[in-house]
């Protein structure tokens, strides 16, 4: 995720889950690119920390929720993108379409670039738990993944390999937008 220039400053945050109830999560306010074992902690599926000293994530409550609602997903990553966060400061409503992609078929069940998919963009929130309550209603569709307006990207997958494959294959799409929107 550094490398393709997604987790800038101390922005991303990624996890894996251990097990039925706990989760490993990035601290708040580390640097993701320069990621050490101490840069991690445990929680539960409910956010609670189960390591002691420091603060998980500040958006540990949208990583839990993901656990929760998918209890195949061994991983969630999120990152910071350029693209991601130009591209959802301009697009109205509540998607992104993208259609005539090859790469959609990078999403489980897409078998033509002429499907028609929706990636769920919901406006940011500081509010945590207001937020996930939210994202609830949007996890229903075909895409591991959703945009946050202004705010970047959330991907998830069984295990953390094919995250990053979910995660690349959206940054990928959304910078195809991002660039043919500049091209217009
Ligand atoms: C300048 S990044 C602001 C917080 C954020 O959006 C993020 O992804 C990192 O937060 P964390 O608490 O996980 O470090
Ligand atoms: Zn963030």
């Amino acid at each position: 995720m550094d490398r393709f220039g997604w987790v800038p400053s101390v922005g991303g945050n990624i996890s894996v889950r251990l097990d039925a109830e706990r989760i490993a999560i990035t601290r708040s306010g580390g640097r993701k690119g320069f990621l050490t074992r101490e840069g991690v902690m445990v929680v539960d599926l409910h956010g609670a920390s189960l390591t002691e000293g420091g603060r998980p994530s500040a958006e540990t409550g949208l990583h839990c929720q993901i656990y929760r609602a998918f209890p195949d997903v061994g991983a969630v990553l999120h990152g910071h993108s350029i693209a991601a966060t130009v591209l959802s400061r301009v697009v109205e409503g509540d998607g992104i379409v993208l259609s005539g992609y090859e790469m959609i078929k990078a999403f489980a069940g897409q078998t033509t670039h002429e499907a028609r998919v929706v990636v769920p963009l919901l406006d940011n929130d500081q509010d945590i738990d207001r937020l996930s309550g939210i994202v609830a209603g949007r996890l229903n569709g075909p895409v591991p993944g959703y945009v946050l307006r202004g705010h970047g990207v959330y991907a998830w997958g069984r295990d953390a390999d094919q995250a990053l494959m979910h995660l690349e294959a959206l940054e990928f799409l959304l910078d195809c937008e991002f660039q043919a929107r500049k091209i217009n």
